[in-house]
């Protein structure tokens, strides 16, 4: 048997430490053994109190002081420190029995799952070295982003990038489903939840039409020529159109306070981490060298 963790990720606010709350409380309720890793240096008031805090190694507030960095840069320091440190992590981790899942609480800075090669390591350590834990990321993106389409296809390739970065089971989660009110907004919500290419075309708030931008974007004069030229439209569009073309995200919903919804996350969390279990490449045959 290995162990299982799943590592919740995305951008800040998107209500990734409520999430956690809920799904320990949800374990809890199911009789389900769980070990909760905080790994946001910055992270305070903690509804359950995290089995291991990256803060007893290092807080970002000390680390911001201390070197005269900002938050940013604070928080890559407190993640190479722990680089540096991963006894720290991995001792307690090699503790922790089979049965119990493990769920990793991430900071919100949102280069740390695009560009900045870190996770990758740490993922690395998690899954491959000697901890072997069954891994599954839940990205999680708000609900509310769906109000503003470009801005919710943008919140969708973070979570690609994410995706591209680790190379883990990865489940996208729509968060505070709760915020999106109204039979037309829920209505519209399927079309983000299995995303649809066509929402940025039919976007009620763009305010001008292809041929008012086709003008502004051939008048080299003016830097709004630029910002709003249909040739970012059409990227847009273009975008959308790979994301939709390849089925490569479709989200969950999440209501915190529903415990249908926890358990059929959950459920998905079991099963990217069973299905990634079975996937995994066998021990090569040895070769026959006799003929
Ligand atoms: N209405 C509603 N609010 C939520 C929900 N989840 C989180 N929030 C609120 O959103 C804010 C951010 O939630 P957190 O859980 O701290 O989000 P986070 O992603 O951990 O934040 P960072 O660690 O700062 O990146 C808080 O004010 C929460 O109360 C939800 O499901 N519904």
């Amino acid at each position: 048997m290995s162990k299982f963790g799943t590592l919740v990720m995305g951008p800040a606010g998107a209500g990734k430490s409520t999430f956690c709350t809920g799904l320990i409380q949800h374990l809890q309720n199911n009789k389900r053994p769980c070990f909760y890793v905080n790994l946001d240096p910055a992270a305070e008031d903690f509804a359950f109190e995290p089995d291991l805090d990256i803060k007893d190694l290092i807080s970002l507030e000390d680390v911001m002081e201390e070197m005269s960095l900002g938050p940013n840069g604070g928080l890559i320091y407190c993640f190479e420190f722990l680089m540096e440190n991963l006894d720290f992590l991995t001792d307690p981790l090699e503790e922790v029995t089979d049965d119990y899942l493990i769920v990793f609480d991430m900071p919100g800075q949102i280069e740390l799952y695009t560009h900045v090669p870190i996770l990758p390591g740490l993922v690395k350590t998690l899954m491959h070295g000697s901890l072997n834990i069954r891994m599954c990321a839940a990205y999680l993106l708000e609900a509310t982003f769906v109000v503003d389409r470009p801005k919710f296809f943008s919140g969708t390739l973070s979570a690609m990038s994410a995706m591209l970065m680790l190379e883990m089971p990865h489940i996208n989660i729509l968060s505070k489903m709760d915020l999106v009110k109204g039979q037309v907004a829920k209505r519209e919500l399927k079309r983000f939840v299995q995303v649809d290419a066509d929402l940025i075309e039919d976007d009620p708030s763009r305010r001008t039409t292809d041929e008012e931008d086709n003008r502004k974007y051939r008048d080299p004069a003016t830097t709004e020529s630029l910002m709003s030229g249909s040739a970012f439209h059409k990227l847009n569009k273009a975008v959308a159109q790979l994301i939709d073309d390849f089925s490569m995200v479709s989200y969950l919903k999440l209501d915190v306070q529903d415990e249908d919804s926890l358990n059929a996350i959950l459920s998905y969390i079991d099963d990217a981490i069973q299905f990634h279990e079975a996937q995994e490449p066998k021990e090569p045959k040895e070769m026959n060298t006799e003929e």
